[in-house]
């Protein structure tokens, strides 16, 4: 196959920032996807209805003119957040969702929840509503080793959570372990998953070995070779429980490349090229539009694009870097690097 026409397809978890980054990172997106989930992971996070509906406003000026992009917004749960925000939330007709970040886990969670005990009547709320509940699944005990946090997620809060909230419709965010996959697979109807194409392409190998990389490390972290091939299955499975997700997660150049560097991978600029190395490595290109396309919009209750894009088999080399905020680079991943497949 030499190209393939997709409908258009949608990010079901990214990262925007705010800004000059905005500005630097919102045309990546947009010349790709219809529709994306916006992580509200800002300082300070999004946790009102009222913020969300500023940062939307940000968000749409900062588009290329001409673009139909559509933002859909999140609220950032905390321990504090009242039930009444998901009334207000559900009214606002542009926040579809609310994220989980448990205290400490990845990037900007310090007002995370602490203890899900806390959320119970806003929880109840958000499956009353119909609204899905998105969650970076991963403990942040200490004595529980980096790679296995997700695993542990699965064990000490999402069962539980499951368990006391039957109906709640929940997007395991960024699965990278054969237990989420299998998790989610056997679940019902209501839990769904989305997988970056970060996870899908490289083991942890790729950031370890001959150096460290840190353009790879991201959170969860890439974990060993039996787990990125239970997400290709997952993916390419054609269960309508894995959807895109990039978690295209822009950091500068110099808070990348430190002593202490930052979690995230810059994938948006070339974000389906990257899934269709990924599924094609699979022998699944066929998978392709209803993971990227269709399966999202299913779960949100969201009519799907009605335009469509065409992927050819053309190489094309990433560059080393873009310009982003404060006279500061974005390295995206791959840098540099020739992909297959490119946008006609
Ligand atoms: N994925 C990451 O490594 N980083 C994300 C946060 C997140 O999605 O966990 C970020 O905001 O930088
Ligand atoms: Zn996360
Ligand atoms: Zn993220």
């Amino acid at each position: 196959m030499d190209a393939i026409t997709l409908t258009r397809p949608d990010d079901w978890h990214l990262h925007l920032r705010d800004g000059q980054a905005l500005e630097a990172v919102v045309g990546h997106t947009a010349a790709q996807m219809g529709r994306a989930i916006i992580m509200p992971n800002l300082t300070p996070p999004i946790t009102t209805t009222e913020q969300a509906v500023a940062y939307h406003q940000r968000i749409l000026d900062a588009l290329p003119t001409g673009s139909r992009f559509e933002p859909l917004m999140t609220l950032y749960l905390t321990d504090t957040t009242p039930p009444e925000e998901v009334e207000r939330a559900l009214k606002s007709g542009i926040v579809k969702a609310f994220k989980l970040y448990p205290a400490g886990a990845t990037t900007n969670s310090d007002s995370g929840v602490t203890d899900l005990k806390h959320c119970d009547a806003t929880i109840t709320a958000l499956a009353e509503a119909g609204m899905p509940l998105l969650m970076h699944g991963e403990v942040t005990d200490s004595d529980i080793d980096i790679f296995d946090r997700e695993a542990v997620f699965i064990e000490r809060v999402l069962t539980p959570l499951l368990a006391r909230h039957p109906t709640l419709k929940v997007v395991f965010e960024h699965i990278t372990t054969q237990q989420a996959a299998e998790f989610v697979a056997q679940a019902p109807d209501n839990v769904a998953a989305t997988i970056t194409a970060h996870h899908l392409l490289f083991n942890r190998n790729k950031m370890l070995v001959g150096g460290i990389r840190p353009h790879y490390y991201c959170l969860p972290i890439l974990k060993r070779e039996q787990h990125r091939q239970a997400l290709l299955k997952a993916a390419t499975s054609g269960s309508g429980k894995f959807f895109l997700g990039t978690d295209s997660a822009p950091h500068a150049q110099s808070a990348k490349e430190s002593s202490c560097g930052c979690a995230g991978a810059y994938t948006a600029p070339a974000a389906i090229e990257l899934y269709a190395m990924a599924f094609e490595e699979a022998g699944a290109l066929a998978a392709l539009e209803g993971f990227a396309s269709l399966n999202g919009p299913r779960f949100y209750g969201l009519p799907t694009n009605a335009e469509t894009i065409t992927l050819v088999r053309r190489p094309q080399t990433l560059p080393e870097g873009y310009p982003y905020a404060g006279g500061e680079s974005i390295i995206p991943l791959l840098a540099g690097e020739s992909l297959e497949w490119s946008l006609s």
